[in-house]
């Protein structure tokens, strides 16, 4: 028989071994091995010297962040993949290597989906419902570079950097990202981010730590209940928050934002948005379990449910945008 007509099981072998991968990517986050073959150390020994690693650990890790194509070789000297340069070194704002020492960390977690898909409900305590959760204080610096393409797609749409003096509302806004890029692009530009006081103390540090902070404020509660206010603002965002939440609850919210909107004014909804009849992308389709692993009613939801729900809560115009990245754009007026 011919091998290549034969079925191979690789990409069975990649799904049951992905624990692995996690756990390289990781291991090569936490030990800075990225940042370090960006500063130039270049062989096995070079690594293993300036990240404190056993020769034979280095060796180990080196070989398999090369089978991932995080790291090349050529003659025993190692450098970045074009990914790992753009995402894994430290001090850069893309840099996702607190993201992946945090999903590693949190892999017992997925011990628990058979007990959880059979009955529905997350076993742990600590649910995206519960008020000033520790847990948002380590995931919102974590996931903040994840929104930079979201954001700078969002701003290209909406002509950010040249709107003026506009006002902006940032519901769960969290490490304040979106705030620091937008005020950043436009100087006459001000937004409002309603969280939990433990996640605002920390938009509100890194916000003034780029030089934005005069032009944020914070409001601190539950965005179910604080009130948005009315016709105060001219773009709403809502960003990877609509997974965590039911279908009534995101209808509830869009009504305040609609509220909240002067005429005109436009809902940015950021999320893992699935395409109707569930067939892809396949990020937001896997990122359903960690929502049903984490939250009692959380989900990815798909286009049509997007626009339903907008439309039910006053929007007229709504459009999908992707971004360069798993995450997509809705945008609502
Ligand atoms: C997944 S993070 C998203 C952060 C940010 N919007 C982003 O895209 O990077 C969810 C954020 O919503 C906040 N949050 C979740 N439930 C909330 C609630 N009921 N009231 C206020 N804030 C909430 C969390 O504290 C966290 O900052």
């Amino acid at each position: 028989m011919d091998a290549a007509a034969q079925p191979s099981p690789e990409k069975i072998m990649q799904i049951t071994t992905g624990g692995w991968a996690a756990g390289l990517l990781a291991t090569g986050a936490i030990h800075s091995v990225f940042t370090h073959l960006d500063n130039g150390a270049a062989t096995v020994e070079d690594v293993a010297t300036q990240a404190g690693l056993a020769p034979r650990g280095a060796r180990a890790l080196l070989d398999g962040l090369v089978g991932l194509g995080l790291v090349e070789v050529q003659d025993g000297r190692y450098r970045n993949s074009p990914d790992a340069a753009a995402f894994l070194v430290e001090g850069k704002p893309s840099c996702l290597g607190a993201f992946a020492k945090l999903q590693f960390l949190d892999m017992p977690r997925w011990s628990h989906l058979p007990e959880v898909a059979r009955t529905g409900v997350p076993v742990a305590e600590d649910t995206a419902d519960v008020s000033e959760n520790a847990f948002w204080e380590e995931l919102v610096p974590a996931i903040a570079p994840l929104a930079v393409p979201s954001a700078l797609t969002a701003a290209r749409e909406l002509d950010l950097a040249t709107a003026g003096a506009v006002s902006i509302l940032d519901v769960g806004g969290g490490s304040g990202i979106f705030s620091v890029i937008w005020l950043g692009m436009n100087p006459q530009a001000r937004s409002t981010q309603i969280d939990w006081a433990n996640v605002n103390r920390i938009a509100s540090a890194f916000t003034a730590e780029h030089g934005v902070g005069d032009r944020f404020r914070t409001v601190d509660g539950d965005f179910h209940t604080v009130d948005f206010g009315s016709g105060e603002y001219d773009i709403g965002l809502y960003s990877h928050l609509a997974h965590q939440e039911t279908p009534d609850d995101n209808v509830a919210v869009f009504r305040k934002f609609r509220r909240a909107l002067r005429p005109g004014g436009t809902l940015v909804v950021n999320d893992f948005v699935v395409d109707n009849g569930r067939t892809g992308p396949p990020f937001p389709l896997i990122f359903a379990s960690m929502m049903l692993l984490q939250t009692r009613h959380g989900s990815t939801w798909t286009q049509d449910d997007y626009r339903t729900w907008l439309q039910a809560a006053g929007f007229t115009d709504v459009t999908f945008h992707a971004t360069p990245s798993p995450a997509g754009l809705v945008l609502a007026r």
